[in-house]
């Protein structure tokens, strides 16, 4: 069988951060290939040569894609990510993210592929103790969701352990913004995400914003939360596939822009951005939220030479409402 040239696989990749991480790869001259089973991606925000549409937990599909091309390493997005949805749906966020990743594991043991940057949770460290939360912070996760990814990391641990396979866990904070050509962005269906939600209203498509709580123990009363630009996170997954090359050891990472916004500044921000009032209207609080989730990212950027680049929320929100503006039925 002919092998390819050496192709990093990211699982995935036709999601939200992971499609903006492929883009950034091609620029980075990467070979790519992307498994995705499309249950939450978009086949129309690729534009690569080589999508295979299977499921992670295929293992002889998978197996013959890692046969095929000469894969390198694994940059692994595919997961179920809904807090709400994982309180209600344990087994599905277990059997999809947990099972997932050890059928995804065995492959790469199989195949001699040493190297996987895996796409972790602040949702790791539940109720944090200390803000801003560094990664030996203890991680007491407070929904499914967040359990499922800290079983991902200590399996990797082991995996590590027994067969050699590397990793770097980053834990992204507020994922948001998009690509600024403004044609790759973020579509999800149900959209729970705030920053999205809110540009919903100047599309026209919902009549005001709901603030989840606002007697929360911060400034204003509204929960604050680390928004990272999406661009910002695919650099620090490249970062994290040269750390790997360079036959560093296994590390955990922070991902956030150390900068804590209400969710009443968001909303401010966004009616500067777009120009229009976005009626805001103030509702109980949402199950779960802590008051306040802020990163250091200090590790990164001393390790990795990580610097977000994008850490203005005005920024991350202009990009976003240039998709949004751009796309208002998303890629549909
Ligand atoms: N969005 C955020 O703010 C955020 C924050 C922290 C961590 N994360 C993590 O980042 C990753 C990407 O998040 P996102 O917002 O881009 O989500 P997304 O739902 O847009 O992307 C996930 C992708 O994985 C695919 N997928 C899921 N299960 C699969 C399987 N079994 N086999 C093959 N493909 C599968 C989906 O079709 C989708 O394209 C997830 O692991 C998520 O937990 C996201
Ligand atoms: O209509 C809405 C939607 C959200 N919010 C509030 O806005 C803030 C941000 O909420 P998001 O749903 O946008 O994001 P989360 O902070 O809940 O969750 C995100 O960050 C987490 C880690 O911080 C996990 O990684 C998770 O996967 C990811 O979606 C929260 O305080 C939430 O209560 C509202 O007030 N109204």
């Amino acid at each position: 069988m002919v092998k390819l040239r050496m192709a990093i696989m990211i699982s995935g990749g036709a999601g939200y951060i992971g499609s903006h991480t492929v883009r950034y790869f091609l620029d980075k001259n990467e070979d790519v290939i992307v498994v995705d089973n499309l249950q939450t991606g978009h086949r129309q925000s690729l534009a690569i040569e080589h999508l295979y549409q299977i499921d992670l937990r295929d293992k002889k599909e998978l197996d013959k894609i890692f046969r095929v091309h000469n894969v390198e390493a694994v940059i692994h997005f595919a997961a179920n990510s809904l807090v709400s949805e994982s309180m209600e749906k344990p087994f599905e966020y277990y059997h999809n993210n947990v099972y997932g990743l050890m059928c995804l594991l065995d492959v790469m043991k199989d195949n001699d592929v040493k190297k996987i940057v895996f796409s972790s949770t602040a949702a790791t460290y539940g109720e944090p103790k200390n803000i801003p939360i560094i990664e030996e912070d203890d991680t007491n996760p407070t929904n499914t969701y967040g359990e499922t990814k800290l079983a991902m990391e200590k399996m990797m641990k082991w995996f590590d352990q027994g067969y050699d396979i590397k990793y770097v866990s980053l834990r992204y904070f507020n994922a948001a913004g998009a690509h600024e050509s403004g044609n790759i962005g973020e579509e999800h269906d149900p959209e729970t995400h705030l920053i999205p939600l809110i540009l919903q209203v100047p599309l026209g498509q919902r009549e005001k914003i709901f603030m989840f709580g606002d007697d929360y123990s911060t400034e204003d009363g509204t929960c604050v939360r680390d928004y990272i630009h999406v661009m910002d996170l695919a650099s620090a997954h490249y970062l994290a596939l040269e750390y790997l090359r360079g036959n560093n050891p296994s590390e955990v990472f922070n991902l956030g822009n150390g900068n804590g916004y209400s969710v009443k500044q968001v909303i401010d921000v966004a009616r500067q951005v777009t120009n229009n009032p976005i009626p805001a209207e103030v509702k109980e609080r949402r199950a779960g939220d802590p008051a306040i989730l802020i990163a250091s990212s200090e590790k990164a950027k001393d390790m990795l030479g990580w610097e977000p680049q994008f850490n203005s929320l005005e920024k991350i929100i202009n990009d976003a409402w240039r998709w949004h503006k751009n796309n208002p039925e998303g890629y549909s």
